[in-house]
């Protein structure tokens, strides 16, 4: 299972779990500023960002899980199967590997704001960084220190750049269905729930946590997207680093 969310209390937080049953070797890894980052179909770029994150190491070149820049501009690959599609090499177009969407957006670019610039040119390609791996099928999340944030979705239709008003993400379907599916919730709340049952009867308020009781348990994705938005405008605000990682951590963890 995968979920991301992007806190800004007071600091900007960006987190994501990896909830897998195997692991593909990754560790955190950090390119320096100006490390040479080569590309498929477009120029190496050889002055950038320094940015850190999870990543498999293949060979010199970081497969990026997720990862941030030093401007706090934050990018993570989310599984999104059967929905994403990537293309062939377009004339005209900046003709990007999906494995090199990441060191593309954060060499480059400190904000949500520069790296739309940079989405509006992207053709996002089905090449694979080598016959033994897979291409992954991915939509990605992107946020800056201001806490603005975009999804990318690659679909057969193209490829479409949504503003992301709820800061998280999880896997299928569609972002925009996730965000629609948010009307199913509109009455769950951190607060005791009124009686609108009957007011013939008398409702007992006899447990903590009884507004949020609709909000749906599963561990699918879409279960998954309900529960990390509503934690996420629902948590508490500390002034310190150490509270405020405390409260990201568990809604990363158990969503
Ligand atoms: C499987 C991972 C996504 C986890 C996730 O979102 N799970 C949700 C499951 S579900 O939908 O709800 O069923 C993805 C995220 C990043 C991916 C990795 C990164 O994209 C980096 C490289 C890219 C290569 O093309 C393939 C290996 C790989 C090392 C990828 C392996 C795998 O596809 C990863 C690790």
């Amino acid at each position: 299972m995968c979920s991301s969310i992007i806190f800004s209390p007071k600091d900007h937080y960006f987190g994501r779990n990896l909830d897998l049953e195997i692991t593909f070797g990754q560790q955190v890894i950090i390119t320096p500023r100006d490390y040479v980052f080569k590309f498929r179909d477009m120029p190496e770029i050889d002055h950038h960002y320094a940015m850190v994150g999870i990543a498999l190491n293949a060979g010199g070149y970081p497969l990026y899980f997720d990862a941030a820049n030093e401007k706090g501009l934050g990018m993570g690959g989310l599984n999104y199967p059967d929905n994403a599609i990537y293309y062939d090499v377009k004339e005209g177009k900046d003709n990007i590997a999906s494995f090199e969407f990441i060191p593309w957006i954060l060499s480059q670019a400190a904000t949500v704001e520069e790296a739309k610039k940079l989405l509006a040119k992207i053709n996002i390609t089905k090449k694979n960084f080598s016959d033994k791996m897979h291409v992954s099928p991915l939509h990605w999340i992107i946020a800056d220190k201001t806490g603005a944030s975009i999804v990318v979705e690659t679909d057969a239709d193209g490829m479409h750049v949504y503003d992301n008003p709820v800061g998280c993400l999880t896997n299928n379907p569609q972002f925009p269905k996730q965000l629609f599916n948010l009307n199913n919730y509109q009455d769950v709340s951190p607060a005791m729930p009124k009686n609108n049952f009957s007011s013939k009867i008398n409702m007992d308020g006899y447990s903590r946590g009884l507004g949020s009781r609709n909000l749906p348990g599963g561990m699918d994705a879409e279960s998954r997207f309900v529960r990390v938005a509503f934690n996420k405008f629902n948590a508490p605000v500390a002034d310190t680093e150490e509270e405020n990682i405390d409260t990201l951590l568990p809604h990363l963890a158990f969503s």
